[in-house]
């Protein structure tokens, strides 16, 4: 499988993942992780994380409502942490897959289009 690009990932589309989906290996989900930025492969290398600390705790809700409303057309759906009213966490994985498939790597690339307020130095 070629790698796709930042480019490639954001002009795609999540497809809906019905029974028993095989997840990427770990070499595949690091290759995928280098057309993401500022996401992180967990130790298990079954999902992939992104941490903000958001201006403040509606601005997170703001945040989340986007992506939401962005999850809902992809089809496909984040863990969404909201902690100490400010620190935001993304998580994603493929309930379907047990693991990371592309969708988790196109969800991400979109997330990051996502504008958030973020908390100044
Ligand atoms: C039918 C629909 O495609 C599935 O239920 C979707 C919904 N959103 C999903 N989101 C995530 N993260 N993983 C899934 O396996 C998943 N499955």
């Amino acid at each position: 499988m070629s790698t796709p690009t930042l480019i490639e990932l954001t002009s795609k589309k999540c497809v809906p993942c019905e029974g028993d989906v095989p997840p990427l290996s770990p070499d595949e989900a690091k290759a995928l992780l280098e057309a993401v930025a500022d996401w992180s492969l967990s130790h298990d290398g079954q999902r992939i994380r992104r941490e903000w600390i958001a201006k403040n705790f509606m601005a997170g809700i703001d945040f989340f409502e986007k992506v939401a409303a962005l999850a809902e057309s992809e089809g496909h759906h984040p863990d969404l942490h909201l902690e100490g009213y400010r620190n935001v966490a993304i998580e994603l994985w493929t309930h379907a897959a047990g693991g990371l498939t592309e969708n988790d790597f196109i969800l991400a690339a979109k997330i990051n289009e996502i504008p958030i307020q973020l908390k100044r130095h």
